[in-house]
């Protein structure tokens, strides 16, 4: 019956190890998401043709192209926010077409949003514990019924939560509303939401909208820190073209519904044809 609190313990132990662990995880051969073949018809237009992508497990894979090039409906299908009208995508090796956004939640997938989804009449502190209690399969009403439990699991979930503020070095505004945090400091608890959760991949949609320059470094660095220390897949959609190619290997180029390169941001950036199809004119490429 209280099978829910252990899970809690187990999980957050593991997080926990998680997060004290060194080393890097590193760029490894399989994939984490395989979008295979996919195109998304709105009536007669195909906002996104025969779209065929990977995202490499232990990488930061970012997502460019111009405006209306098919790139937040491809998201939304990855996200499960949207169904492919054809074609497949594949999570860590799971057929997932279709699914909705919670059961890729259940199987730890995770998108954050341009804007920050924050409970504003509560601290970051408490923000966290609420996304490290609302796991899936977690029954806290199920653990009402004990209260050495009900302690346990509170515990176990503060404690996770203060190791990822002090991860994020969110440490001086722990007990701050969070409705009172500037944008960045929202994004920054929006990342650390899902360190409190067993996320496999972190869908990560315009970041970097509504964060000022110093916070947006900050940010950089803790995604860049949840990837190498603690092996997260980051898939990045972004129109900052500088937090892209300082976060990003590879980095993807989407135009007119499909890819049209891949590749490391230095190369993306001289390629004539890529600006090409930003710009719709040939100009001289860029070093
Ligand atoms: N729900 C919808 N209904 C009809 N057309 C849509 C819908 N969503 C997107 N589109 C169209 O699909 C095409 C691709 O749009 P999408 O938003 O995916 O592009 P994008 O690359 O994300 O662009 P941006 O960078 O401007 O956000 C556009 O022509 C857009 O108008």
């Amino acid at each position: 019956m209280f099978g829910s609190v252990d899970r809690t313990s187990h999980r957050c132990a593991t997080r926990q190890n998680k997060l004290r662990q060194e080393g890097n995880y590193g760029v490894q051969k399989d994939n984490m998401i395989e979008v295979r073949h996919v195109s998304k018809s709105f009536g007669g237009l195909k906002a996104v043709n025969d779209c065929s992508l990977t995202v490499a497990k232990g990488s930061i894979t970012g997502l460019i192209g111009p405006n209306g090039a098919g790139k937040s409906t491809l998201f939304n299908m990855v996200a499960g926010n949207l169904k492919p009208t054809e074609g497949e995508i594949i999570f860590d090796g799971e057929n997932v077409t279709g699914l909705k956004p919670y059961q890729l939640y259940q199987k730890g997938m995770l998108r954050t949003f341009q804007i920050a989804h924050e409970f504003s009449h509560m601290t970051a502190l408490e923000n966290l514990m609420v996304a490290g209690a609302d796991q899936p399969g977690e029954s806290l009403f199920q653990s009402w019924f004990n209260p050495k439990h009900v302690a346990e699991f509170d515990h176990e979930i503060r404690k996770m939560a203060e190791d990822v503020i002090d991860f994020l070095k969110l440490g001086h505004v722990r007990n701050e509303l969070a409705g009172n945090l500037s944008g960045g400091q929202k994004k920054l608890l929006e990342l650390g939401r899902t360190m409190m959760t067993d996320a496999k991949a972190v869908l990560l949609d315009e970041v970097a909208a509504g964060v000022n320059r110093t916070l947006l470094k900050d940010l950089a660095a803790n995604i860049q820190r949840m990837n190498k220390e603690l092996g997260y897949t980051f898939f990045v959609i972004e129109h900052d073209m500088d937090l892209i190619a300082e976060l990003c290997d590879p980095v993807i180029v989407m135009a007119q519904g499909t890819v049209i390169a891949e590749g490391p941001m230095e190369e993306i950036r001289a390629n004539p044809e890529i600006i090409e199809a930003y710009f719709g004119t040939a100009v001289e490429a860029v070093s």
